[in-house]
């Protein structure tokens, strides 16, 4: 498991602090932990495993953009917690998040990596991309960050990114994919299925008088794909052997009873009977079904979603283990 330590709270914890000295580290953003995080912290784990450190990746919280600029962080793909679970499946040992305060974000490039790399954790190892910018406007570049290294010995390696249809594979692509409704090519570009996790809470409680009832999630961290229909797994915390029930999830407002306003997300488990109420659920996404409509009246909507429920049956039914 990725253990999610707070850089604040290493000095609280010696020798939780002792254990982190020495190893390989990677500073990123890492949100999605997509297919080019993905080949970067692979090198991480075995540059780790060769100088016999651990291997750490490194994020801010919250994201620089936020607090330099109003508005101006991208939203999530992927909260901290599910970052360290998607980086468990790569060997990564600690998932260390540092706060980035306008006094952190005001370190000078050599400040930055004098206190961090050197000082906090005497870094073995250091594993980038081409385009690692560091300290304050972002005036460290991948060629300051090997001179600084070279100076104390420690190892650089850039990592060549990686590529699909041409095109780099970054955060921000996943997430138009998502925010246009594309989830295959999201999800090939994120190497696992993106998910939507939140609290199920009490809606308008007419779905299990139209025979379907829906799990209404709130709190939803993460980007909200656009409006649809969606094939899903659906699963939660106390789920047996984690298993994962097949949902058809809506996304968006109900026009059908002239809700128009509200952009709500909720899932019709298949084969399932239980109450939810108050569960974190996780949605995992597969792909979009159709899009919104509104139809003439309760019976029509409910002849749809037969249909959609059969559709989302045979989707899932033929899924693949990876995306
Ligand atoms: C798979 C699925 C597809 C849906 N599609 C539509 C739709 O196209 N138009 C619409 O007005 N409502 C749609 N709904 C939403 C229903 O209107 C909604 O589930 C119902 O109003 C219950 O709301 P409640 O959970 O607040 O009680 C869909 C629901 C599900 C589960
Ligand atoms: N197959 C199912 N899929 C989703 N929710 C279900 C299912 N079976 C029972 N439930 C329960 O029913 C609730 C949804 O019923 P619904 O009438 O749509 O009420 P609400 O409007 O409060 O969501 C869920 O929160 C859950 O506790």
């Amino acid at each position: 498991m990725t253990s999610l330590i707070y850089l604040s709270d290493l000095a609280g914890d010696p020798d939780l602090h002792q254990s982190l000295q020495g190893g390989a580290i990677s500073i990123g953003n890492f949100d999605g932990v997509h297919l080019g995080h993905r080949a970067l912290l692979d090198r991480v784990r075995q540059h780790a495993e060769r100088v016999g450190g651990k291997a750490i990746a490194i994020v801010m919280d919250p994201h620089p953009a936020s607090v330099l600029r109003p508005h101006g962080a991208p939203p999530k793909l992927t909260t901290l917690p599910r970052r360290a679970e998607l980086m468990s499946e790569l060997g990564i040992d600690h998932l260390l998040v540092c706060e980035a305060t306008r006094e952190f974000l005001n370190q000078t490039a050599e400040e930055f990596f004098q206190r961090l790399i050197v000082e906090q954790l005497s870094g073995k190892a250091i594993i980038e991309g081409p385009n690692f910018f560091f300290g304050r406007d972002r005036a460290g570049n991948t060629t300051r960050l090997k001179e600084l290294a070279d100076e104390r010995q420690i190892d650089v390696e850039i990592v060549v990114p990686s590529v699909r249809d041409e095109r780099l594979v970054s955060s921000s692509r996943v997430r138009e994919a998502i925010a246009s409704g594309d989830l295959p090519l999201a999800n090939q570009m994120l190497g696992s299925r993106y998910c939507l996790t939140g609290t199920v809470t009490t809606g308008e409680q007419r779905g299990r008088t139209l025979g379907f009832p829906t799990a209404n999630l709130s709190g939803v961290e993460t980007l909200i794909p656009e409006n649809g229909v969606y094939a899903a797994l659906a699963s939660w915390e106390g789920t047996v052997d984690g298993t994962c029930h097949p949902a058809a999830v809506h996304i968006g407002p109900n026009p059908t009873f002239d809700e128009r306003q509200e952009t709500k997300i909720e899932a019709h488990l298949l084969d399932y009977d239980g109450d939810l109420y108050g569960k974190m659920l996780t949605l995992t996404l597969v792909s979009q079904v159709r899009g919104v409509q509104k139809f003439a009246d309760a019976s029509a909507l409910k002849q749809q979603l037969q249909i959609d429920l059969q559709t989302v049956r045979e989707t899932v039914s033929s899924l693949p283990s990876q995306p």
